[in-house]
């Protein structure tokens, strides 16, 4: 559905996007996830058409985007991260404005706007006016917006930042009942396990490049072996210590009160060689475990990894 070709974009001299590559199929719901400044909205406003990249190429169901805006505008739907809103107008004129916008009008237009805010659960708020509404009602209302093109592959960006708990759980939940209607969704944030939820895939972007992209679990199993081992030690702390040091598949042993944590390199069979060179030595180990894949610390992991290789 959507293919991104070693796209590249300057902003002078700042290198925003460095030959980067993506790729979405029909159905998914893509997760593109990143710290702040990676180039998310960058690649975003790219896709859209309201940017142009300096090389490289999009392909929207293997059409060359660059070459064909019409097409591009027709199937893509798109939410940015500042919502423009127009305060002095009721919630469905605004929906109809933007309808009359695709030369929808009269009956089809109410209809269609009333089936949309229906589905982002605002009807109750037609009447309302738009700087009347929360700001988790105003992000439905744009995303209901994003939406009335009918849109084959959408676009959010951020949908969820500044929203409480309970607006990030029903936009969650809208967007699950789109993809459930089959919609083809990338969405943007810099939280990782909040897109993991409800994300098909995953897409880590790091300095303007894909660092890690597949399946959550493919993700995690790629990156299992940098899970690291904690070992805690009742005492005899140092007999430990001192037999980690000699182990060619240990790195970065760091102590904190009575835990060990090392990065180990070697398979299952090596590890429970340490595990049993350590206790012959005379430590007294009371747990030996990897860390749970914790996704937060997975992201941090990725990303600090690049930073530290650079
Ligand atoms: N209009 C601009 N002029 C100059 N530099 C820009 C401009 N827009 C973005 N940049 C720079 O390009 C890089 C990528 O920015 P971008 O907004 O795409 O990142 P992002 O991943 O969306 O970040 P955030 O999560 O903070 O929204 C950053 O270094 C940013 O400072």
């Amino acid at each position: 559905m959507l293919i991104i070709k070693n796209l590249t974009k300057r902003y002078s001299k700042n290198i925003a996007l460095d030959n980067l590559n993506l790729n979405i199929k029909k159905g998914e719901i893509f997760g593109f996830v990143g710290p702040n400044g990676a180039g998310k909205t960058t690649t975003m406003r790219i896709v859209t058409g309201l940017l142009k990249a300096d090389s490289g190429d999009v392909y929207i169901d293997g059409v060359n985007a660059s070459s064909n805006q019409k097409i591009l505008k027709s199937k893509i739907g798109y939410m940015p991260d500042f919502f423009g809103v127009y305060d002095n107008l009721k919630a469905m004129e605004y929906m109809e404005f933007y309808a009359s916008i695709y030369g929808i009008v009269g009956k089809e237009a109410k209809k269609l706007c009333q089936e949309l805010m229906d589905l982002v659960q605002l009807s109750e708020k037609a009447d309302s006016y738009v700087d009347e509404m929360s700001r988790g009602m105003k992000q439905r209302l744009c995303l209901a917006r994003s939406l009335v093109h009918n849109p084959e592959l959408l676009i959010l960006d951020e949908p969820a930042s500044g929203l409480d708990p309970r607006a990030r759980y029903e936009m969650k939940e809208i967007l699950k009942e789109l993809h459930y209607r089959g919609m083809t969704i990338l969405i943007s944030s810099h939280i990782l396990p909040e897109l993991a939820q409800m994300c098909s895939h995953i897409g880590i972007i790091e300095k303007g490049k894909m660092v890690v992209s597949g399946t959550v679990d493919e993700i995690i199993s790629a990156r299992g072996a940098a899970r690291p081992i904690l070992i805690k030690c009742t005492d005899e702390q140092e007999k430990a210590v001192e037999i980690l040091k000699q182990n060619r598949f240990t790195r970065n042993i760091t102590i904190r009160d009575n835990l060990i944590t090392i990065l180990f390199g070697g398979d299952e069979v090596q590890e429970a060689a340490l595990l049993s060179s350590m206790i012959q030595h005379g430590a007294h180990i009371s747990s030996f475990a990897r860390e749970e894949s914790n996704l937060e610390t997975l992201f941090l992991q990725i990303t600090t990894q690049e930073e530290q290789a650079t």
